[in-house]
């Protein structure tokens, strides 16, 4: 079974008297533990589709299914729920709580899930350590750089255990040194873990890693090559 089905998804946005079509019938399955890259012009409708498979937006048409439920038939508290077990998001501006220590970050999710904050430290903790940062686990998003901090968001959208990571150009504010180590530790975490991963990037360089690379034009997919291919 597909992890993330769409099935000629739409979604136009309304700017004033403007009608702009961001997608404009995209088909795509993506299966456990892929690691994909998703491709192509500023514009052309990368962060939409992201929004659409991360749930967090609704399309104008067509459907999105996650793990076999058509997510646009939940109610919003269902979505919710099914987003929050399923889902960890990376963001290009980290979007960390800026007074809390990389350990107070990376349980938080795990304390709003209910779980008692020594379980949710300790889980955090081997989070912090699998990123390579069991070093720096008190200090605060300031005294991290940019690459240190990608690893805490890292460890944060995966304490959870999703099924799927979803990173929004994870890589945009890092140098390219830095953002190949970023990929590469996704690839490996995709790899341990059985998540499945899917990105966005201007970086061509980014790509090798990739099992399949999505390629965005104007709203459309123009290549979408199957796993290993
Ligand atoms: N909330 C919105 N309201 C109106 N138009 C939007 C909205 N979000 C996106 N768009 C438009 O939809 C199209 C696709 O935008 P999207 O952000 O998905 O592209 P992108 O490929 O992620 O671009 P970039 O690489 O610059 O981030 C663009 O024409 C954009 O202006």
């Amino acid at each position: 079974m597909s992890l993330i089905e769409l099935n000629g998804v739409e979604k136009s946005y309304q700017m004033g008297e403007m009608l702009v079509q961001a997608l404009k019938g995209v088909d795509l399955s993506i299966r456990e533990q892929e690691f994909m890259a998703v491709v192509g012009p500023s514009g052309s409708g990368k962060s939409t589709l992201l929004n659409l498979i991360g749930t967090i937006d609704e399309p104008t048409a067509g459907s999105v299914s996650l793990k076999g439920q058509d997510v646009n038939k939940l109610k919003d508290n269902e979505r919710t729920e099914l987003r929050n077990r399923t889902i960890g998001f990376v963001f290009q501006r980290f979007n960390l709580v800026p007074v809390l220590t990389a350990l107070e970050n990376v349980s938080l999710p795990l304390e709003l899930q209910g779980i008692k904050a020594a379980e949710a430290r300790k889980r955090a903790l081997a989070a912090l350590e699998e990123v390579g940062l069991a070093a720096q686990v008190r200090h605060r998003p300031d005294q991290l750089s940019g690459g240190q901090q990608q690893r805490v968001a890292i460890a944060r959208a995966l304490v959870t255990n999703p099924s799927l990571v979803i990173a929004d150009e994870p890589t945009a504010n890092l140098d390219s040194d830095t953002s190949q180590k970023i990929i590469e530790l996704m690839r490996n975490l995709n790899t341990r873990h059985k998540t499945t991963f899917i990105f966005s990037t201007h970086d061509q360089r980014l790509l090798g890693h990739v099992d399949r690379l999505v390629h965005l034009q104007d709203g459309r997919i123009i290549s979408a090559p199957g796993a290993h291919s």
